[in-house]
């Protein structure tokens, strides 16, 4: 196992959960498969620069709270750095760190011109008003003013920030600097240089891929029964497209339960349930309560866990009864859990490749900010199909090539894609 020596500030989870050593693990899978170098190895399982900074702000009731922020920026060797900023609970210096490492990954493989980053805070953003949450995200921002811009590291909406949260930012960064600088994030309004699409762009890239692999089993989107953990912003978008393509989305949940019918939940009726109830989706009728455990062993064609890491553990893989597991979601099935779920049959469409729809779409906004001309959305969903579905078919043609799992072979691109960078750039023999 690799050190992270630049990691110092926080003791190592337990190494089968911990999100930075998992990446490393299959990282260091891929470097065996490709034969690299291990002094290459060693500088890709570092990441290039990791800031921590001290974000305080005064709430509303007057009491002043530090938290820390972090941004890591884990390589720029095709292009700026580039990840979404997470506003969670749990969020540490290794998690940002190892989501940083697959961003890097997931731009390489979809042949997007960015490195890999991520950003995050350790808080509850439910338990703050609007007015602490924009003070938190523009003094977050002007920490890391140095750190980021349009050329350097451009952020975007992850778990608990949105297009309110990048306007904010847009707007700290363009004071800071003296005009106005759309492109210094993705994922922000339209009004201000947003992409149309965005919103719905992981959810609706993780539709294509998952289409794509039942028609490789010779099935239709059509009557495939779908469990969805996580209804936010990539689980409830996922579960819209998936319901309208005729898919019955049997359940759904979010951090405090679910709901399940075995006739299929009207995912409509349950968006608009959950925009009067704080994203809550508890008391949905018709349907009945299901607790987040029992979700993700529901017998179905297409298990799509869309919220954390470490959902599919070693406890439970041998529960699952999906024929495939879509990872919408960054790393929700561990190592141990993969092996599990491989040697049972099961497919595993990788995080790199599945939830890469976002990220497409905000190269998309990206080259729209900078040739000042901006599309309809039949093109952006247009454009990002063809991106998905060509990472999506060369991802099976290495698994073949290489007999390998499509985690391995998604990886085998994405690494080989830097390794050659280095090369090419002259950074290593
Ligand atoms: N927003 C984006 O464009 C992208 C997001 N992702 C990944 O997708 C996942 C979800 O992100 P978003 O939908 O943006 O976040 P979000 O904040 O919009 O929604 C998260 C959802 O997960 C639920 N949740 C939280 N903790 C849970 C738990 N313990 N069990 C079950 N559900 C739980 C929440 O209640 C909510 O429904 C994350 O892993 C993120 O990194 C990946 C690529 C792009
Ligand atoms: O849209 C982006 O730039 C990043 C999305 C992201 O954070 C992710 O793919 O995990």
């Amino acid at each position: 196992m690799v050190e992270a020596s630049v990691l110092p500030l926080e003791a190592p989870s337990p190494a089968h959960i911990c999100p930075f050593d998992q990446a490393c693990s299959y990282l260091e899978q891929a470097a065996k498969e490709l034969q690299l170098d291990p002094g290459l190895l060693a500088v890709l399982s570092h990441p290039r620069k990791v800031v921590t900074v001290s974000v305080p702000v005064k709430l509303d009731s007057g009491e002043v709270q530090v938290l820390a922020g972090h941004r890591v920026q884990h390589s720029d060797i095709l292009g700026p750095y580039k990840g979404g900023i997470r506003y969670h609970p749990a969020v540490t210096l290794r998690e940002v760190s190892a989501l940083a490492m697959l961003m890097t990954w997931k731009c390489a493989l979809l042949g997007i011109p960015y490195g890999g980053a991520k950003g995050g805070i350790a808080l509850d953003p439910t338990r703050y008003s609007i007015g602490e949450l924009e003070r938190i995200t523009r003094r977050y921002t002007s920490e890391l003013i140095k750190d980021i811009g349009p050329a350097v590291d451009i952020p975007a909406p992850d778990m608990g920030t949105s297009a309110r949260e990048m306007a904010w930012i847009m707007d700290t960064y363009s004071v800071n600097v003296g005009h106005a600088v759309p492109g210094v994030v993705t994922g922000k309004p339209i009004s201000i240089g947003g992409s149309r699409g965005r919103e719905q762009a992981t959810g609706r890239g993780v539709t294509i891929v998952v289409r794509e692999a039942l028609a490789a089993r010779g099935q239709l989107l059509v009557g495939a029964r779908i469990a969805i953990q996580g209804f936010g912003n990539v689980g409830s978008a996922a579960a819209l497209l998936l319901h309208e393509a005729g898919a019955k989305i049997i359940a759904v949940s979010t951090g405090s339960g679910g709901i399940f019918s075995e006739k299929g939940l009207d995912i409509l009726a349950l968006k608009n349930y959950a925009a009067v109830n704080r994203k809550q989706i508890s008391g949905f009728t018709p349907g009945e309560s299901i607790t987040n455990a029992e979700l993700l062993t529901l017998p179905c064609d297409v298990l799509i866990p869309a919220a954390l890491e470490n959902q599919i553990t070693e406890e439970n893989a041998h529960q699952v009864q999906a024929s495939i597991v879509a990872e919408a979601a960054n790393a929700p099935v561990t190592l141990m859990a993969h092996k599990e779920l491989e040697a049972r049959g099961i497919t595993v469409l990788p995080d790199i490749l599945t939830n890469a729809g976002g990220v497409v779409v905000s190269y998309l906004e990206w080259v729209q900010g900078l040739s000042y001309l901006f599309w309809d959305e039949q093109r952006v969903n247009r454009e990002m199909e063809a991106l998905m579905v060509n990472a999506y078919q060369q991802v099976i043609e290495q698994s073949q090539k290489r007999q390998v799992p499509l985690r391995l072979a998604a990886y085998t691109l994405g690494v080989g894609r830097i390794a050659q960078a280095l090369s090419d750039r002259g950074l290593y023999p």
